[in-house]
């Protein structure tokens, strides 16, 4: 399987962005832009806060939408005294398809651990939810040339005992941390070589079959203009796009990104 076979994802992470009425009028935005061949060259998601997920939902729902849904984060628990927290049973209820997991900003300002992703990944598919696997290095590892090593070690980790049934559905999406918000868009050969060994690790892990169906995104200042390069490398399949997201002209120009 290659990423022509691979059904490109491009997913908008609205981040802590738009309330719900906003959201519905984004949302109309992309339908109204989106031809139905848009959705069958590339699969498109919007990731909105909590707080819009009902009013995407219905929207979605009542109007037969192509475009698929999901949340920013989830708790590693079902049910109970969590405070603050939203369940997997709760996003499954609200038919979400997808859920971010281990942000680089849930990492760096909640403290979410491998250990944590790990959990909130097994969380994800008890409730029939696919999570979107962030993992990315710093700016300081980048200089050191780590890399590599150190987004293995968070992919090693985020996938902890997680079994292949599960694994060969999960999404990927690589985010150097110093890309992210920045306008510092990692090279089409920076996102290659961390993707490639994401996917080369996926293959010991689990097998080659495997690693060859998983989608890998890159994620971190992507935009109309320089989505196509990232994604002519052979293991980018898809993008997690954050700023860019929040227009919806640009994120037609992305989800389009072969007539760039
Ligand atoms: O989840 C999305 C990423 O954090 C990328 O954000 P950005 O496109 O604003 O750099």
């Amino acid at each position: 399987m290659t990423n022509q076979t691979r059904t490109p994802l491009m997913a908008g992470n609205w981040k802590m962005n738009l309330n719900h009425l906003e959201a519905i009028a984004h949302v109309q935005k992309l339908a109204f832009a989106l031809a139905d061949k848009d959705y069958d060259a590339v699969e498109v998601a919007v990731l909105p806060p909590f707080t819009d997920l009902r009013s995407v939902q219905t929207l979605v729902d009542g109007d037969k939408l192509k475009i698929k849904y999901g949340a920013q984060d989830i708790s590693a628990h079902d049910s109970g005294a969590y405070t603050g927290e939203i369940s997997g049973l709760m996003l499954a209820k609200l038919k979400c398809s997808y859920v971010t997991v281990g942000h680089s900003e849930r990492r760096q300002y909640h403290a979410e651990t491998d250990e944590v992703c790990n959990a909130k990944v097994k969380a994800a598919y008890r409730h029939g939810l696919t999570p979107i696997l962030c993992v990315g290095e710093g700016l300081d590892i980048r200089k050191a040339g780590q890399q590599v090593e150190y987004t293995l070690a968070q992919l090693d980790g985020g996938l902890k005992d997680l079994p292949a049934e599960h694994a060969e559905s999960i999404v990927i999406a690589y985010e150097p941390v110093w890309a992210i918000g920045t306008g510092e868009v990692a090279t089409p050969e920076d996102a290659q070589e961390v993707c490639g060994a994401i996917r080369g690790r996926l293959a010991e892990l689990y097998s080659q079959d495997l690693a060859d169906k998983v989608r890998i995104q890159y994620g971190g200042s992507v935009k109309g203009g320089n989505v196509a390069a990232i994604m002519a490398q052979p293991d980018v399949d898809g993008a997690l796009v954050g700023g860019a997201a929040l227009d919806s002209d640009e994120f037609v120009k992305i989800v389009r990104f072969r007539d760039q």
